[in-house]
């Protein structure tokens, strides 16, 4: 690999991402090291502790804990049969506890996290529970480690909010080593573009809902992620670039034998880097201000998701690192945009897979200067080790250099010759406050949009005035009390087919919220997470209909023309509906409207 020569401004960013952490990071770093016990974690626990602890284990494994000298692994496991990412994952524990054996080891399913599908939810009251399910999930991840009977942990979870949910809660526990392993993608059915104009056609009368459950049935067609690059997919580039899987894991299918080998292979890597090892690799020594400024230069090189504009926000507070949406900004100004997949063009992460995936773009990107190659990793020190590829040798992984050219350069692109000089997430700010839009999925001549604002209190109204025709013209749609502290801040995807009729009838159209749309959200201009929100009396509670207002995704600017003496004394509208207040359980998430962090602090409560 070429010279690794790192880019000035990649760097003055990180460096101001370290003085401005300073304080947080040294106070987590002296709770981490106060949570090293010397030797196995269970050492400490009294004779009661661990005979609860491995009751129910067979006799070898029983002689193997209460002795020290071998690592004991806790598997902290998402699966369930909601998510087509995580039915795979059924069988996991099985394969680990094998492994861990295999190597003189022992492996127990510490717990079970609860994860949501944002698919099955999209659209319906659950999705109010969806962002706040990352922090339970945290929480749940904690609750498992907590038995202190472990000296690694084995993560097994793949979607939007599981991955940063356990990613937060393992960081409570980051003198341990941590090790995330996936599943893998669904094998390519019905495609996103083809699949989203059948949802089209369903919104304007042409099809029916057979036509449309056969289009949706073919497209999400079996077990694996959903293969359009939202926010599941974006974690397994994520966690690809911050080394916390082993090398080429994100995307190798489920159910083959490198999948299995893969699986395998991470718990062997997890009981060679524990505390017992001379490879001590803690999850505290990973995910520092480089490993998460790498985070950001990849999802923004890729088109992520925005979700993780606000993910990786409190990923980065649970390490003790501070970041924000300038920090977002200033990286998309200098990271090239090297991929195209849904919906960021038509591919999905197959192609992108076959490509040359994870590995080809951490290399372009190191070769470039544009990720610390200087970092520690799962899989040891340096970050080129993940410009490489697994492949079997009757049946034994090994590693050979990741291809060094794209296969297809409609999907992949050097960072020298990429599809846009500036990465996929802006920043935009004005009289409404601040929000983001993911560019990179957004036709250059659709950046731009000054129009009327027409507005909603909730993304069902925007579908009713649709189904009455009163949408046909120039419009910039304002949905407002959808922030973390009025419902949970829910994804608003199901307005995409809507908004996107408009644009393909040739009106000005664009959305501004305080909301979130889902990582496969795309070719319409959405300005999403504004804060402040209009709970809490934002400038989106001060639109009235009719307000010219101004989206510009190139300048940064996101503003509503009204005369500064109007604008100043505004009354911000209040809500009108307490609906969010209770059913689907939502009342039992009360306290976390009321606790939850603005979207740029994390929209946390932990
Ligand atoms: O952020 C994301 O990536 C989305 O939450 C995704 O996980 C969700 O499932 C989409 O809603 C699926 O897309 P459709 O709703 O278009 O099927
Ligand atoms: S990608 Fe989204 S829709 Fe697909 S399984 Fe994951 S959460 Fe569900």
């Amino acid at each position: 690999m070429g010279t690794l020569m790192i880019n000035p401004e990649l760097k003055s960013i990180t460096d101001r991402i370290t003085k401005r952490s300073l304080e947080t990071r040294a106070a987590y770093l002296a709770k981490i090291e106060q949570m090293r016990g010397q030797g196995p974690v269970r050492g400490a626990l009294s004779c009661s502790n661990l005979a609860h602890g491995f009751a129910a284990c067979g006799e070898q494994d029983k002689q193997a804990l209460k002795l020290t000298e071998s690592a004991n692994i806790g598997i902290i496991n998402a699966y369930n049969d909601m998510l087509s990412a995580h039915q795979p994952l059924e069988s996991y524990p099985a394969l680990i506890k094998q492994a861990a054996h295999d190597v003189g080891c022992t492996a127990q399913v510490a717990g079970g996290v609860p994860a949501m599908c944002d698919g099955v939810t999209q659209g319906t009251a659950g999705m109010e529970l969806s962002l706040f399910s990352r922090d339970i999930i945290a929480g749940a991840t904690a609750i498992a480690l907590s038995h202190n009977m472990f000296d690694g942990a084995l993560c097994l979870g793949v979607c939007d909010k599981i991955v940063p949910g356990l990613l937060i809660g393992a960081l409570s526990f980051g003198h341990l080593p941590v090790i995330f392993a996936p599943a893998g993608p669904m094998t390519s059915g019905l495609s996103n573009k083809e699949k989203a104009a059948v949802r089209q056609q369903f919104a304007e009368g042409k099809v029916g809902r057979d036509e449309l459950l056969e289009a949706e049935s073919a497209a999400y067609h079996g077990e694996g992620t959903c293969t359009f690059y939202g926010t599941a997919n974006s974690n397994q580039m994520l966690m690809e670039v911050m080394g916390i899987h082993i090398p080429g894991a994100a995307f190798e299918p489920p159910g083959t034998e490198m999948r299995d080998t893969l699986t395998r292979a991470a718990a062997e890597r997890l009981c060679k880097i524990t505390a017992l090892g001379n490879e001590y690799t803690p999850l505290a020594n990973i995910v520092d201000e480089k490993c998460i400024v790498n985070a950001i230069v990849a999802l923004l090189a890729t088109g992520g998701s925005t979700n993780h504009s606000i993910h990786w926000i409190a990923i980065a507070r649970a390490a003790g690192i501070i970041i924000d949406w300038q920090d977002f900004s200033e990286l998309s100004a200098i990271t090239p945009l090297v991929a195209r997949v849904y919906p960021n063009g038509s591919a999905d992460v197959n192609h992108f897979h076959a490509a040359g995936g994870t590995g080809y773009v951490i290399r372009t990107l190191l070769e470039n200067g544009l990720l610390h190659e200087d970092v520690q990793t799962n899989w040891g020190p340096g970050l080129s080790r993940y410009s490489q590829e697994p492949q079997l040798n009757q049946g034994r992984l090994h590693y050979v250099p990741g291809v060094s050219e794209s296969a297809d350069q409609e999907v992949l692109r050097p960072a020298d010759a990429p599809f846009s000089t500036e990465g996929g997430l802006s920043l935009l700010q004005g009289n409404l406050g601040r929000s983001v839009i993911k560019v990179s999925a957004v036709a250059p001549e659709h950046r731009f949009v000054e129009a009327p604002a027409r507005v909603f209190d909730d993304q069902a109204e925007l579908a009713r005035a649709f189904e009455a025709g009163e949408l046909e013209q120039d419009m910039i749609a304002v949905v407002r009390f959808q922030g973390p502290a009025a419902n949970g801040m829910p994804e608003l995807h199901k307005m995409t087919p809507y908004l996107g009729i408009l644009q393909d009838r040739g009106f000005k159209v664009a959305l501004v919220t305080d909301g979130r749309m889902s990582g496969a959200s795309g070719k319409v201009p959405a300005a999403i997470h504004l804060t402040p929100e209009a709970l809490v009396g934002g400038g989106i509670a001060k639109i009235c209909n009719g307000d010219l207002l101004r989206l510009d995704a190139v300048k940064g600017e996101l503003q509503c023309l009204v005369a500064e003496s109007e604008w100043q004394h505004r009354e911000a509208a209040t809500r009108t509906s307490e609906e969010s207040e209770s059913g689907t359980g939502r009342e039992l998430f009360a306290h976390m409207r009321r606790a939850v962090s603005d979207a740029e602090s994390g929209a946390g409560v932990v």
